[in-house]
């Protein structure tokens, strides 16, 4: 359903995604691994249109989104979960999932977010600044869930979590996938999450696809040597 072919991004001269392919399938979790500044971040960003990609091709659904602007992304159905999740700090929780709503016809945030996530509906009127770092991803989460998206991109979403709560969110992210159809790639450092939440996992190094294998069939070690420095 998300087809990404010979896809190039660059930092000016500087290339960091260098002929990336990668096929995810309807239902399918993909953790894309690999050490700090291997372009994660930068595929992630590239994918949802904050940064323009220099060649290649991104389908979704067979519709072209290379050359689109994120709005326009997100509107094809893509949601975003940006690495450091981004909250408005100084608005209510109520309002950050809101501003995920410009996309859909809803001007109210969807009671089902708040059944998915319960402690937002009780936090609805606090500040978002004053979440704690796992509320905070809960509450990213259920902005990028509110515009729809059929594919659900993170970027991280472990960083600076505690564990007991990590594998909550593997648990809660396999549960979205399965009620709401979704295809999701989380990009990662954590391998027993990524082993936790994926189906496939992919290691990239220097831009490039060095590793994809299905979850079932991965041998840990192999993994855990590409990850270490
Ligand atoms: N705005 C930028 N301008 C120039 N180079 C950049 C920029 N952002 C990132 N880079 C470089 O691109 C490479 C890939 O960075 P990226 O952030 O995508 O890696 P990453 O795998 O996500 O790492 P991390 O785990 O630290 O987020 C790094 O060498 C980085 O220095």
């Amino acid at each position: 359903m998300l087809e990404i072919k010979d896809l190039h991004v660059a930092y000016g001269e500087s290339e960091v995604v260098k002929g990336l392919n990668l096929s995810l399938k309807e239902n399918e979790i993909i953790a894309v691994l690999g050490r700090n500044g291997m372009g994660k971040t930068t595929l992630m960003k590239s994918l949802i249109g904050m940064i323009p990609s220099k060649s290649g091709s991104v389908q979704l659904k067979g519709k072209e989104l290379n050359g689109m602007k994120s709005h326009d992304r997100v509107a094809a159905g893509v949601g975003f979960v940006p690495q450091g999740r981004m909250i408005f700090s100084t608005m209510t929780v109520e309002e950050n999932i809101e501003t995920g709503l410009t996309t859909t016809k809803e001007t109210k945030v969807p009671e089902e977010l708040y059944n998915i996530f319960p402690i937002l509906r009780d936090f609805r009127k606090r500040r978002g600044g004053n979440l704690s770092g796992g509320q905070q991803q809960q509450l990213a989460i259920a902005r990028a869930l509110a515009s729809n998206p059929d594919v659900l991109l993170l970027d991280e979403p472990t960083e600076g979590i505690q564990p007991s709560i990590i594998k909550e969110m593997a648990h809660t992210l396999k549960e979205i996938r399965d009620s709401h159809g979704l295809s999701i790639i989380v990009s990662e450092q954590v391998l027993s999450f990524a082993l936790d939440v994926a189906d496939r996992i992919i290691v990239i190094e220097k831009g490039k696809i060095i590793h994809d294998q299905p979850k079932d069939e991965v041998d840990e070690d192999q993994i855990a040597k590409f990850l270490s420095v």
